[in-house]
């Protein structure tokens, strides 16, 4: 079980992240496989739910590449056996953000627990400053110099693949390199509020509330994961108070502005933004160019006798704009190709070895896509997007698709009006000049479009 449980969960890590992993994966124990139930033992009930509701089908699916023949999971709520480290795929030790400060405390267990690792990679001198990242890079050094706290909280924020966590890293590092008394703990939001459940469930709250609020640095990734979930809401908004009062620095992140994150506590929202909001802006050739130039030269500083032709960094630059998470991974991709093959990376062998991220960066938005996510976003049926309903609820959101439609895809008139159930073009005509209008007067429905419009472009 151990050997199969290994192999799972190397799959998984790379599926779900090193964050989600050492959450939610890492506690959990295959115990058995019989009659293609998967029997799998978790330490908590909360986690088995948790578990079971979110990374089933993660689950699942890596057990079919496997060759397996699961087909059912099942969770049992029990202490499980010690994890065997030479079975697991657990993430490779990596510096936490732990102070002597904090080793001598007498939690220490918890707060060894309670920091997530940092990447030795995600530093300052990696990453690449060019005009859409300079105020984030440069409003991130100043945090990360130390010194009187000049703006409280920082939030930085940006679509995926963008450097978020990249420079909360970097702050992290940099803070405690500079000052190694002080405590830094830093985690994703996520993790809090698992760790505030366990405190709850294990009746030590006050060893939580303790632990968070006697830190020199917080800081926390993702947070727009804790909307909506509200006893965790209210923890982090004292913890976030006590700090502040305190003259302690907060660093958040997430992957839009507070503004725009629903069902966010009002109160909780107008905190964060009393700081200084810095948003990641998408990238542009330039940028990409810097980023792909270092990192070609940090390989080829290790494999001497790569070559690459003129001319493939500037198309790669040109072609790839998703962001740099999907450049990054298309470099890794040609190098092992040009190292395993020993030849030369060239243009014709970059469209050939990259043929399907190349047809995905030119990939355009279906108008079906559209509807999906801006039925989703409102919470109204996608029927209805084509239906007859006409209140105001479900109508706004149509109207919005069909002008994100126009905006986004190359479909005529007509065209539209047939996949908006067979509307006629002067309907679709009337609904984009509606929303056109609107969109000057109305400040949160403009945010809303931009957000959808960076959703679907992603
Ligand atoms: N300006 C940059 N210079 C160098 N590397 C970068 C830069 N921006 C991003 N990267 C790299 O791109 C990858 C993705 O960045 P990161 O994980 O920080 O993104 P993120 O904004 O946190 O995304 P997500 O919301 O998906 O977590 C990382 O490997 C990071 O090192």
């Amino acid at each position: 079980m151990d050997k199969i449980w290994g192999q799972a969960r190397e799959e998984l890590l790379r599926i779900v992240g090193a964050d989600s992993f050492a959450t939610w994966i890492e506690p959990l124990r295959l115990s058995a496989i019989e009659d293609g139930t998967a029997q799998i033992a978790c330490p908590t009930r909360f986690l088995s739910d948790w578990v079971s509701r979110h990374y089933s089908n993660d689950i699942l699916t890596v057990f079919e590449q496997m060759g397996s023949q699961v087909q059912r999971l099942q969770f049992e709520t029990r202490a499980p056996s010690p994890p065997r480290r030479a079975a697991a795929a657990a993430p490779a030790p990596r510096p936490s953000v732990k102070t002597p400060a904090m080793a001598r405390a007498s939690t220490r267990a918890t707060e060894d627990e309670m920091s997530s690792p940092l990447d030795s990679r995600f530093t300052f001198e990696n990453f690449v400053v060019g005009k859409p990242n300079e105020l984030a890079h440069a409003a991130a050094r100043r945090v990360a110099e130390g010194g009187p706290v000049t703006f409280n909280p920082l939030f930085l924020y940006g679509g995926v693949g963008l450097g978020k966590t990249h420079l909360m890293h970097a702050i992290a590092r940099e803070i405690q390199q500079r000052q190694p008394e002080a405590r830094v703990l830093y985690l994703s939001a996520e993790q809090f509020m698992y760790r505030f459940v366990q405190a709850l469930r294990d009746r030590t709250v006050m060893d939580f509330k303790e632990l968070f609020r006697t830190v020199s640095v917080l800081m926390v990734d993702d947070v727009q994961f804790i909307a909506g979930k509200d006893s965790t809401q209210e923890e982090f908004f004292h913890t976030f108070n006590t700090l502040v009062d305190q003259g302690k620095q907060i660093v958040i992140s997430a992957d839009r502005a507070p503004g725009e994150i629903k069902d966010l506590e009002e109160r909780i929202r107008s905190r964060l933004q009393c700081g200084l909001v810095v948003d990641l802006h998408p990238t542009d050739y330039e940028l990409r160019l810097g980023i792909l130039q270092s990192k070609a030269e940090a390989f080829r500083a290790q494999h001497q006798d790569l070559q690459i032709a003129p001319g493939v960094i500037e198309f790669l630059a040109h072609r790839i704009t998703s962001n740099v998470r999907v450049l990054e991974g298309a470099l890794q991709r040609l190098f092992a190709f040009a190292s395993l093959m020993g030849r030369a990376i060239t243009l014709d062998m970059t469209q050939e070895c990259l043929a399907d991220i190349l047809r995905a960066s030119d990939r355009k938005v279906s108008i079906e896509e559209i509807q999906r996510k801006v039925a989703e976003h409102y919470n109204i049926r996608l029927a209805d997007m084509i239906g007859p309903k006409r209140v105001r609820t479900v109508a706004r959101p149509r109207q919005i698709a069909m002008y994100l439609a126009k905006q986004l895809t190359s479909r005529s008139l007509p065209e539209i009006g047939r996949r908006f159930g067979g509307r006629d073009h002067t309907t679709i005509m009337h609904g984009v000049k509606k929303i056109e209008e609107l969109r000057s007067a109305d400040r949160s429905l403009a945010e809303d479009i931009d957000l959808l419009r960076r959703l679907l472009e992603t």
